[in-house]
């Protein structure tokens, strides 16, 4: 595990809870070995399908801050790639260092990224509601896409913007028509997947991991407003700025990571 990592798990105490579920062997996220990784000619290419009129609001949880979206209608919904069902899309997030040497949750071949976006979806061809599905081992359906400093994200700004006004912990904004596509790679037909879990607290085996092979670019300002939000309510005394929110890579438990391209 990368040194940077491992320091930031034995310094952060959010990140000293369970390592894994009891019994949990399928946990998240986990290094992507490429070279172990399997072709899956049947691996489809994802089809995500997202009205931005869907966007409701942004917040800061105290672990990441939140996309959310209307997903009382199929409206937003992600098919193809591994997919058998129809998922809709609820929440994205992002997952990110306090400096640009890390970040990231999974890696690949042990290469750490700055940070991670996670576009959380849910089977509604299944389940009713979010909080059903997050419980079943085939409820959850999540795209994962590498983040690395570079040029400005011209899509990103109007999130960037938005920061600043929910710094602290339990801050809530409207923010709306947000077309969550535009944070997606160019290529979205390469990808790997693997099951797992969340890699937060409930920490349930109920999702269907979809890691783009394709970085998206930020610029270094951008991610830095990440680093202004706080995991603290507005209330507490000592502010700690919201940095290292990431889970340490799980053993693999014998799974096979399948990856839709050669
Ligand atoms: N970081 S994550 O595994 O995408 C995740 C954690 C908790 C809830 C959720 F909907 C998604
Ligand atoms: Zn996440």
């Amino acid at each position: 595990m990368h040194e940077a990592a491992e320091y930031c798990r034995k310094m952060h105490p959010m990140w000293q809870g369970p390592l894994a579920v009891p019994g949990g062997d399928r946990q998240s996220p986990i290094d992507i070995v490429v070279r172990k990784s399997v072709f899956d000619s049947e691996l489809k290419p994802l089809v995500p399908d997202y009205d931005p009129k869907t966007c409701q609001q942004i917040w800061n949880n105290g672990y990441s801050f939140l996309v959310e979206y209307d997903d009382t209608t199929d409206k937003s919904t992600l098919k193809g790639g591994p997919l058998q069902d129809t998922f809709r899309l609820c929440q994205f997030h992002f997952h990110w260092g306090e400096s640009n040497a890390w970040g990231s949750e999974h890696t690949v071949d042990r290469r750490l990224f700055p940070a991670e976006l996670h576009l959380v979806h849910w089977n509604s061809d299944k389940y009713s509601l979010f909080e059903e599905a997050v419980m079943e081992d085939n409820g959850l359906a999540v795209i994962g896409v590498f983040l690395k400093v570079g040029k400005r994200h011209e899509g990103l700004q109007k999130l960037v913007d938005a920061l600043p006004t929910i710094r602290h912990k339990d801050s809530v904004v409207e923010f709306t028509r947000f077309d969550p596509a535009c944070l997606l790679p160019a290529n979205t037909d390469d990808y790997w997947t693997y099951h797992g879990s969340l890699t937060t607290p409930p920490l349930t085996e109920s999702v269907s991991w979809i890691v783009m092979k394709q970085h998206i670019e930020v610029s270094h300002d951008q991610l830095a407003v990440f680093r202004s939000l706080l995991f603290t309510s507005a209330e507490e005394e000592v502010q700690k700025s919201m940095v290292n929110n990431f889970r340490v890579q799980q053993s693999l438990c014998g799974r096979t990571v399948r990856s839709s391209f050669t």
